[in-house]
């Protein structure tokens, strides 16, 4: 069978015949010269009739006969092309009508990625199909390509996993030690609210256990398999904190920002959003959070368009929000919007019934953490701890048994151990430590006693930090103003004085 002239197998167009003469011709060559485009650049090319009978190869395809078994184009044109070329799909394109564009087809010749395209008469009907070579063995030639795509692959999805695993619940309610009255009391409240999609109002001192209470309240709920997002309102810029709540539309900003960005909002869609010292929400905010909680629906910064969005919220804070609301600093129908389900944690102090159970716990997760040897409290050290004030409720009981641990080796930690680190008459309230005061007569020798100067330092900053609360009645930003120093760095003072936090 003589191969056909390429215009005879694509008689291109044919819907285009009541076009102008001069326009039909163009398409007539654009059909062509494709054609030829492909014969030329592919690695081969085959037409073959509505029989499935091979009509015409390319130059190129001649170079595959030899690996086919085949002597030469006599053997392989005029044939069914599923004698000569084992494998093909060229019979499923002209049966079905649809093209295969990619494909890998293998065969005793090796593997090629091919594409396969039916051919129409002028009525629209298949009369025969285009089959390419586009790349003969690509797992060679892909190699390097296909190696980084599986490394890619594998990065991805282990940063799905460290993504999943770091928004999975922290804390459920049995992290939550404690089986006195008042714990059992916060339990029930808390779990109760878990079976409902409220909104939540922690109130607490800090350290009492509001966030790892927020993250067992999401464990328990029927959004625990839903990310649970935090945000510490008062340790963001308050220039970044709109950006950091509703996003960023992409073309907002020029830069880093430019793709857009998600806010923490949308990421907790579905899930939880845990907004810690809400009280520290700037004004300017207010009204916009407001708004995302009554209709459930954000703007991202620079955008026009606003999204549904489906989040329960659960806000925390050490502040005395009606206070706030008194002094205009806070919006009354935000804290109305937010105090829904208000639940108050007991301070450590007031649940000293619980500390015993407190301690065995942090101790075992400090042995674990650090890897030091777990360590005993006699009962006479639960009279010392027992007359701590505990600002810091249960943060700063883990840092002291934590400090305590790491100063001595014995594994009895007794009331002597305790006393290094929890000075009697420890408390805020004491008058503030002029500089003369780092060098005190000692009492025994008569010689000065020196403290190291870096303790009297750190002594110095925490008391003007307590007076910058005192005199700004808690109002972190303004403290930070009156010290001259950052919120941000503010913050990260707090962070080594947390007790400094319920200042005001
Ligand atoms: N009832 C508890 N049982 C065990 N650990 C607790 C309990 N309450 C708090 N903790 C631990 O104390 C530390 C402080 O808790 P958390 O951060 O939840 O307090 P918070 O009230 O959110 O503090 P802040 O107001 O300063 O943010 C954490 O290490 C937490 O695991």
């Amino acid at each position: 069978m003589p191969a056909m002239s390429p215009s005879r197998v694509l008689d291109p167009l044919s819907a285009a015949s009541d076009l102008p003469r001069d326009a039909r011709s163009v398409l007539e060559m654009a059909a062509r010269s494709m054609f030829q485009l492909f014969a030329e650049t592919a690695e081969g090319m085959m037409v073959v009739d509505r029989s499935g009978r091979v009509v015409w190869i390319s130059e190129g395809y001649k170079q595959f006969l030899p690996a086919l078994g085949l002597k030469d184009e006599g053997d392989f044109v005029g044939h069914s092309v599923e004698e000569v070329v084992p494998n093909t799909l060229m019979h499923e394109v002209i049966a079905t009508g649809r093209p295969i564009l990619v494909d890998l087809l293998t065969n005793k010749a090796g593997t090629f990625l091919v594409s396969r395209i039916p051919l129409r008469d002028e009525g629209g009907e298949v009369i025969g199909a285009l089959g390419l070579v586009l790349m003969a063995h690509p797992e060679s030639t892909m190699q390097p390509l296909m190696k980084k795509f599986a490394m890619l692959q594998r990065e991805l999805d282990d940063a799905r996993k460290q993504l999943a695993e770091q928004r999975r619940p922290k804390y459920t309610f049995a992290s939550f030690i404690g089986a006195s009255p008042e714990a059992m009391e916060v339990k029930r409240q808390a779990r109760r609210v878990a079976a409902t999609d409220s909104t939540v109002l922690l109130l607490g001192e800090t350290g009492t256990g509001k966030e790892l209470l927020a993250h067992a309240i999401h464990a328990a709920s029927s959004r625990a398999g839903r990310p649970f997002i935090g945000v510490n309102i008062a340790a963001v810029p308050e220039t970044l904190l709109e950006a950091e709540f509703f996003g960023v539309a992409p073309g907002a900003y020029t830069g880093a920002d430019k793709k857009g960005r998600d806010g923490k909002f949308k990421l907790a869609d579905g899930g939880t959003l845990f907004l810690d010292e809400i009280g520290d929400m700037p004004a300017s905010l207010q009204a916009k959070l407001l708004r995302a909680l009554q209709e459930q629906e954000i703007e991202p910064l620079g955008s026009n368009q606003v999204i549904k969005i489906d989040v329960r919220v659960i806000a925390a804070t050490s502040r005395d929000l009606p206070a706030l609301v008194a002094r205009g600093q806070f919006r009354e129908d935000l804290y109305y919007r937010l105090n829904v389900v208000p639940i108050r944690i007991p301070a450590l102090r007031e649940r000293l019934g619980d500390l015993e159970a407190l301690v065995e716990a942090l101790e075992e997760d400090i042995a674990r953490r650090s890897g030091m040897s777990h360590r005993e409290v006699a009962p006479g050290a639960f009279d010392i701890l027992r007359r701590h004030p505990w600002r810091g409720n249960i943060r700063e009981l883990r840092n002291v048994l934590e400090q305590v641990s790491l100063l001595t080796d014995d594994l009895r930690l007794e009331a002597r151990h305790f006393m290094r680190v929890l000075p009697p008459g420890e408390g805020l309230s004491a008058p503030a430590t002029q500089p003369h005061e780092a060098v005190a007569p000692a009492a025994a020798t008569g010689a000065p006693h020196v403290r190291p100067l870096a303790e009297v330092v750190a002594d110095l900053e925490r008391r003007t930090i307590a007076d910058a609360l005192r005199a700004t009645r808690g109002n972190k930003l303004a403290a930070a103003r009156l010290l001259r120093i950052s919120r941000a760095t503010l913050y990260e003072k707090l962070a080594a004085w947390p007790e400094l936090r319920q200042v005001s």
